[in-house]
């Protein structure tokens, strides 16, 4: 198959390197010199104390090759940009979208392709620089059709799925995305906020205490059916996580951008059209965006 990733990131970085072993891949880049580093190095992957490399073709994402899917791995606040450039491409090209949270929804409605597929990535992820990627957490991805040909989410599941990078398919889309963004939306700024690792909300009682309350107003924004399974799936993310720090955290960390607009907006959103009390979300948007402004 022939595969476009858009966004030389940690997680277009880690799909470029697992896709290119069966698919002919090109990484589409913001800059020139990421573009030229990775074409003339290739991607080396990083796993525990193994290193691989993957000679990746680059380009920069200006202009996209034909393909016959493309997978979009930039960050939700990037895809103004990228839309521009998908709505150039053949409208039967498949495409995939990876972003957290679910902010990237509306731009999907200004996209006339007939077949557009979302994906939840359980796996983690750091760049270690313009040619490297370290994939910190084995999991999985989770693809489900938004709009499209019955079969085409099968069809791209066949394909790309592999032992050591899985895909699995879910028929709803936007429970998908949901189950992932309570986990984001509660664990994300909590730990951003606090300057603590994932375990953390586990273990001290009293960081255990604010936990419990801000998933109880999360979890009552999605109408969660049955919160008791909500928290215990949240609570052992946490405990697999236990030592790591949550992607809100790193970014602030970084002095990058962070996911709030995809992550926490759409919940307080949400909460205002159906009249719900969210105080402590409130509190947590002021405190991030307070903290990072519009960066
Ligand atoms: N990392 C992880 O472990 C996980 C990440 N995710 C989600 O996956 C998505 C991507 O995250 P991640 O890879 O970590 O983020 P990164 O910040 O590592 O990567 C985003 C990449 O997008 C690039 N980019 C921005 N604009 C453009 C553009 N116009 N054209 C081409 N490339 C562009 C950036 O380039 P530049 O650096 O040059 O600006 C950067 O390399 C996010 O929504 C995240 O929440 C989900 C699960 C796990
Ligand atoms: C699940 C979680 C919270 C693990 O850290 C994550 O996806 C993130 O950090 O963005």
């Amino acid at each position: 198959m022939k595969i476009g990733i858009i966004g030389g990131g940690s997680i277009g970085l880690l799909f470029s390197c697992y896709l290119s072993k069966y698919h002919e891949v090109t990484v589409y880049c913001r800059t020139d010199s990421q573009v030229e580093q990775i074409n003339r190095h290739g991607v080396n992957l990083k796993k525990k104390n193994e290193q691989q490399n993957f000679p990746i073709q680059a380009s920069v994402s200006t202009a996209l090759e034909p393909a016959d899917l493309y997978i979009i791995c930039v960050k939700q606040y990037h895809l103004n940009n990228v839309i521009p450039v998908l709505q150039q491409t053949d409208k039967n090209a498949i495409l995939l979208f990876l972003q957290n949270g679910i902010g990237h929804l509306p731009e999907l409605k200004k996209l006339a392709h007939e077949c557009i597929l979302l994906g939840v990535v359980e796996h983690g992820a750091m760049k270690e620089g313009n040619t490297t990627v370290r994939h910190t957490g084995q999991g999985l991805t989770r693809i489900s059709e938004y709009k499209g040909i019955e079969n085409n989410v099968h069809t791209v599941r066949e394909i790309l799925s592999m032992e050591e990078f899985p895909f699995v398919i879910e028929a709803d889309y936007m429970k998908m995305l949901e189950n992932k963004l309570l986990a984001n939306a509660v664990i994300n700024p909590l730990t951003a906020i606090l300057n603590i690792k994932n375990g953390e909300l586990l273990f001290n009682p009293f960081f255990n205490q604010l936990f419990q309350k801000f998933f109880q107003e999360v979890a009552n924004v999605l109408q969660i059916v049955d919160q008791q399974s909500a928290l215990q799936y949240l609570e052992t993310i946490c405990k697999n996580t236990a030592e790591n720090e949550s992607s809100m955290l790193r970014d602030i960390k970084l002095n990058n951008r962070i996911e709030i607009d995809g992550i926490i907006t759409p919940l307080i959103n949400k909460a205002e059209e159906k009249n719900i009390q969210i105080p402590l979300l409130y509190a947590a948007y002021e405190t991030l965006r307070g903290r990072t402004g519009d960066r």
